[in-house]
């Protein structure tokens, strides 16, 4: 290590303008301390460390920093840590205001000022890393004797800068040893793990501040593109730049072949002006689409591979954010009207785990709805369903309930733990709610206000955290007025009802029909076809059974298809004698048609698009 005297000669001599073989940013923060902050060399002083209620406002105001970076450098000091580096997170002021260091050198490191609430500005302490950074904006190693006070020209010191959204240097990372190598070239690695960690500060704060805005990251290679891009920039909904990463200001910067820009200039001005994009094309650069598709070119020509990232809420309809319904709710129709306004009720009362009435003729699918509500919510705990109907009246008291050790005759030793409890944590559904016996609709009641069950012969009733959905193919109201339902019971579940539309009026049949198939492809390991009088014939049919009927129409479809085709010939017979009646004409029409073609059977199948055994059926009956 040089002594202290020559370390203070050479500070004089550059100070006299001679020729340094030292780094740019040492030699220019030497100058500074000697000119502008008038510093002695030759006065030592050691690290300054600010009282704690001044370090306690400090942290107060970089709060929401320390909490968005916690995990970057916590990552980082575990990288480092084994080299006997420290952290420290510094504000604009050069107050440290998070520290990571080893504990058992806590005396050293507080007397270094390696420490939390020591202060590195430059007017301060001299030429040192943070305070470097904090008047150059770059990052900056400064190593031993670069240090300009003699108090510290034993630390190495390497630290980057960490700007806010709107472009402004908000704090500093550094990292330092007490002891180090002599060569600078040391740190090198050092400088490059502190860059890459305030680049994802950034990248983290960006995100956290422009959670309504679309967020665009930017890479020269598609690589690192989704897990650590070089850059990001902030959008509004009409594609106006409302933030930046500092890697995105550079980005922007050279896209707009303007040195010397500021990011004031940048804020404001529209994605359209720089990238041969409009905000319209953001979906198309979102996760998950080809790299190929994720090129963004400058309109000087500059080339960046992009992922975009979409707002949180939906920019263009402020007044009315689209719920987000969960996938397993979203599959279970495809563009019918009412089953979409259905399942974005459903998603918002199941969020709020409200009881949910469901109704529907029966095979509509209620039971598939509530399953669908269950997976939706996480799908956390069981799902149990109880169909009341099915359950005999004398039993379904225990099954629900469930009942302690010998709670009556016939009672198992061991009690039994009841499908309410089995639900618990998760969803009970019970069907057929109209059949549940009206001695128990009470204890229903109370397990939906009070949250808590009570087994038979218990004496205690038990906690129960679950989700209650229920569904009647029945008019409850009807029932209520029969006295068969209890009207508060009714109040309560009738709160929130969901209905399922009937199958015929749904818009969505045709994709339904797929669907219903594809499932039966993968149980029978093989691909149906359906012929287009098929087709026609299932979709003009009114099913009363609604999914059930259809499920179990292409079911046997499906078993009597020959090489995979499923024709009219592969459907049940009432369904397929409507068919005829909607594809063709009366009875007289039928006779003229046929005369029309010849009385060639065949011929007039193909006209009417049907199968000849549907014509040889109505002449048959005809005649
Ligand atoms: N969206 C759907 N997609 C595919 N299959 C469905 C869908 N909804 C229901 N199904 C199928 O239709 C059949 C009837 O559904 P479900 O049992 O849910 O009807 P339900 O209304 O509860 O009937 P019920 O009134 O008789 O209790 C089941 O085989 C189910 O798998």
């Amino acid at each position: 290590m040089v002594s202290t005297l020559s370390h203070i000669r050479e500070i004089e001599r550059v100070g006299m303008g001679a020729v340094s073989p030292r780094d740019a940013p040492v030699v220019q923060s030497w100058l500074r301390c000697l000119n502008d902050y008038k510093l002695d060399p030759t006065i030592a002083q050691e690290a300054y460390i600010v009282p704690e209620l001044k370090l306690r406002e400090h942290r107060e105001q970089a709060e929401e920093l320390i909490r968005i970076g916690r995990s970057g450098l916590e990552t980082l000091f575990n990288q480092i840590a084994e080299q006997n580096y420290v952290l420290l997170l510094s504000d604009a002021r050069g107050v440290t205001v998070d520290f990571m260091g080893d504990p058992t050198f806590d005396n050293q490191l507080r007397r270094a000022g390696l420490y939390l609430g020591s202060e590195w500005s430059e007017n301060r302490a001299g030429t040192c890393a943070v305070g470097a950074c904090l008047v150059s904006g770059e990052p900056v190693i400064i190593h031993q004797d670069d240090h300009f006070d003699t108090s510290h020209i034993g630390l190495t010191c390497t630290a980057a800068p960490i700007f806010d959204t709107l472009g402004s240097l908000t704090a500093v990372l550094d990292i330092s040893q007490l002891r180090s190598p002599t060569a600078k070239a040391s740190q090198q690695l050092a400088l490059h793990l502190v860059a890459s960690t305030t680049r994802r500060i950034e990248l983290a704060n960006l995100m956290t501040r422009t959670r309504n805005d679309w967020v665009l990251r930017l890479a020269r290679s598609p690589e690192f593109l989704d897990v650590d891009p070089d850059a990001a920039i902030a959008l509004d909904g009409s594609g106006r730049i409302t933030g930046m990463t500092h890697g995105g200001f550079g980005a922007l910067a050279r896209a707009m072949d303007l040195g010397g820009l500021s990011t004031r200039d940048v804020l404001g001005q529209s994605i359209s002006q720089v990238f041969d994009i409009d905000v319209d094309d953001l979906p198309r650069f979102m996760r998950g689409r080809p790299n190929g598709e994720r090129l963004l070119r400058a309109r000087n020509g500059l080339v960046l591979f992009a992922s975009a990232i979409a707002p949180a809420v939906n920019l263009r309809s402020p007044a009315t954010p689209e719920p987000r319904v969960p996938r397993a709710l979203r599959d279970l129709s495809r563009g019918d009207a009412a089953m979409e306004r259905m399942l974005a009720r459903a998603a918002k009362l199941a969020a709020k785990n409200i009881p949910i009435l469901i109704q529907g003729e029966t095979g509509s699918g209620k039971e598939y709805l509530a399953r669908a509500i269950h997976d939706g919510c996480g799908g956390e705990g069981n799902f149990v369903a109880v169909n009341c109907a099915a359950v005999p009246e004398h039993l379904i008291e225990s099954e629900l309930f469930g009942y302690t050790p010998g709670a009556f005759t016939g009672a198992s030793q061991k009690g039994k733990r009841g499908l309410i409890e089995e639900a618990n944590g998760g969803t009970l559904f019970l069907d057929e709610i109209g059949d549940m016996p009206l001695a128990l609709q009470s204890r229903l009641l109370r397990v939906l206000s009070e949250n808590e069950v009570q087994p038979v012969g218990a004496l205690k009733a038990r906690p129960v955290r679950l989700r209650v959905l229920s569904a009647s193919h029945r008019d409850l109201a009807e029932l209520v007025k029969e006295g068969r339902f209890r009207q508060d019971l009714y109040y309560r579940l009738n709160a929130a009802t969901l209905a399922l539309p009937a199958l015929r009026e749904r818009e969505d049949l045709g994709w339904l029909i797929d669907q219903l198939l594809s499932r039966i492809e993968k149980e029978n390991g093989e691909i149906y076809r359906i012929d287009k009088a098929a087709r026609a014939a299932l979709s003009g049919y009114d099913w009363p059974g609604n999914l059930r009927e259809l499920s179990n129409a292409l079911r046997v479809a499906a078993a009597l298809s020959e090489g995979g085709l499923i024709d009219l010939d592969c459907l049940p017979e009432h369904l397929f004698a409507e068919s005829t009646t909607d594809t063709s004409q009366d009875d007289d029409d039928l006779r003229q048609a046929l005369r029309n073609c010849g009385n060639n059977v065949s011929a007039l199948a193909r006209r009417l698009g049907v199968d000849r055994s549907t014509i040889h059926r109505r002449l048959k009956r005809l005649n």
